[in-house]
C-alpha cells in the first residue's frame, strides 16, 4: 500500500528544519512532493549549540536537565511551525498525510555506551499537527548493539535503483557530519566518514561571524595547511572499517589556531574532502560514481576538491540527477517512517553494525 508521508530533519548543522513530502510503499518512491525549510533563529541556534555542550553529561536518554528542556521545547515548536506553514503553502490537510517521520535533534551520540539522544516531543507534535508521528528511529538499532547511524542508506538504495550510472555507486551526504552509502548490486555498506561542514561552520562563525562559507568562496582564496590535515588524519577513526558513526562534536577539539579566514576555510574544506577519500580503500571496490547531497554540495570549492581527490570517478551533485540536495534527508525520514509502519528494516549489519536487520521507530498518535 502506498503511503503519503512527511519527513522532518533537523541535522547536525543546526541550521533549521527540513520538511519534505514523499509517496512511497517503503520500498519504492512513487512520487516526490514539495519540500520546505524552517530556519532556526540565531537565538535558537545558540541555545541548541549550548544544549549539545550540556548533553555531554547526560546519563539517561530520557533526562532533560538544565537547558535541554528548553531546547526540546524549541525543537518541538520549530517542527510544528515547519509543518503548519508547509501545509498552508501547499494546501495540504492533516487527513491527507498518513504519517510524519520526526527525527528530532541529536544532542548526543555515543553508540558504544548505547546512548543516542534526539530531543523533540513527538506526542506534543502529534497533538499540534493532528497527524501520527513516528520518532526515535535510532533507539532500537543502538539498543541492539548497532551504531544507530547512518539511517538514510535504505533511502539512498531506493533512489539508486533507477539511476543510470556505472557502479559501484556512492551517495555522499555532507551535512554537519559526512556519511556515505556504497551500493553495488545487492551490497549496501554505510558509515560516517568524518567531519562534514560543522568544523568549517564553527571556524567561519568564530573568525568572520558568518554562518558558513557561502559557495566555498573563502576557501577558494586560501591555501590548505597540508601538515595540519596530515596530523588530523592520524585520528584512529579514519582507519576503522565501516560501519562507524560520529557525534557532531567528535572532531570539535581540532581547533585551527592562528589561521586567516581564507587559509583556515581552505584547510577545513580540504580536511573534510580528505577524510571522505579515506573511506575508498576500506570499501570492497573503488566507486565509479559519486552522488553528493547535503549542504556541502553547494560549496563549489568542496565539490572541486572532491572531483580532484576522487578522480577518475564521476562526481555529481544530487540536484544534477533530479534528486534534491536539500530535501533528501527529510524525504529519507518520510521513507523511513513508511518502512517503520510496515515493519521493514531501517538498518542492516553492514550499514550500522546491528547484528540482524532491524526495524525501528515509535508512533505517537494525536
Ligand atoms: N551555498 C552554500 N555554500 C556553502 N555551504 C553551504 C551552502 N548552503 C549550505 N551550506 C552548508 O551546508 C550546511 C547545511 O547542510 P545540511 O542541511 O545538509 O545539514 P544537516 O541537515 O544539518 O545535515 P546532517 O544531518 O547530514 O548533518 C550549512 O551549515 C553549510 O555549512
Ligand atoms: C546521530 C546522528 O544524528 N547522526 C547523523 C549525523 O548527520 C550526518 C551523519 O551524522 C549521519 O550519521 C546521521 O544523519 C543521517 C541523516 C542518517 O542517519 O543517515
Amino acid at each position: 500500500m502506498m503511503l503519503t508521508a512527511i519527513g522532518l530533519m533537523s541535522g547536525t548543522s543546526l541550521d533549521g528544519v527540513d520538511v519534505a513530502l514523499i509517496e512511497t510503499d517503503g520500498k519504492k518512491v512513487k512520487a516526490f512532493g514539495p519540500s520546505g525549510y524552517r530556519p532556526y533563529t540565531d537565538f535558537e541556534r545558540r541555545l541548541l549549540l549550548q544544549a549539545l555542550t550540556e548533553a555531554v553529561h547526560l546519563e539517561a536518554r530520557e533526562a532533560r536537565p538544565g537547558i535541554l528542556l528548553e531546547a526540546e521545547r524549541i525543537v518541538t515548536t520549530a517542527h510544528a511551525e515547519a509543518i503548519a506553514s508547509f501545509k498552508a503553502q501547499n494546501r495540504i490537510a492533516s487527513e491527507d498525510i498518513d504519517i510524519v517521520g520526526f527525527h528530532g535533534q541529536t544532542v548526543l551520540h555515543r553508540p558504544a555506551e548505547k546512548m543516542t539522544v534526539q530531543i523533540g516531543d513527538a506526542c506534543a507534535l502529534a497533538r499540534a499537527i493532528r497527524i501520527p508521528v513516528m520518532h526515535d528511529f535510532r533507539a532500537a538499532d543502538v539498543a541492539a548493539g548497532g551504531q544507530g547511524a547512518p539511517l538514510v542508506p535504505v533511502y539512498h538504495r531506493a533512489l539508486a535503483q533507477s539511476l543510470e550510472r556505472e557502479g559501484p555507486i556512492v551517495v555522499l551526504n555532507i551535512g554537519g557530519v559526512a556519511n556515505v552509502t556504497y551500493i553495488d548490486g545487492d551490497t549496501l555498506i554505510a558509515c560516517d566518514t568524518g567531519p562534514g561542514n560543522a568544523l568549517l561552520d564553527d571556524f567561519m562563525n568564530r573568525t568572520t561571524g558568518q554562518r558558513f562559507d557561502t559557495d566555498g568562496r573563502m576557501a577558494a582564496q586560501g591555501t590548505a595547511d597540508a601538515a595540519w590535515i596530515a596530523e588530523a588524519l592520524k585520528d584512529p577513526f579514519f582507519a576503522l572499517p565501516p560501519p562507524k558513526s560520529l557525534d557532531r562534536n567528535d572532531f570539535a577539539k581540532r581547533i585551527l589556531r592562528n589561521a586567516s579566514p581564507t587559509d583556515g576555510a581552505a584547510t577545513l574544506t580540504a580536511f573534510t574532502v580528505s577524510a571522505i577519500a579515506q573511506i575508498v580503500p576500506l570499501l570492497p571496490q573503488r566507486p565509479k560514481s559519486w552522488v553528493v547531497a547535503g549542504g556541502g554540495a553547494r560549496n563549489h570549492t568542496m565539490m572541486r576538491m572532491l572531483r580532484e581527490k576522487l578522480q577518475p570517478a564521476r562526481v555529481e551533485s544530487a540536484d544534477a540527477l533530479g534528486w534534491s540536495t536539500d530535501a533528501i534527508e527529510a524525504q529519507a525520514f518520510g521513507f523511513l517512517a513508511a518502512r517503520g509502519l510496515k515493519g521493514l528494516p531501517l538498518s542492516y549489519p553492514a550499514t550500522t553494525g546491528v547484528p540482524i536487520p532491524m526495524t525501528g521507530g515509535i508512533v505517537a498518535r494525536p
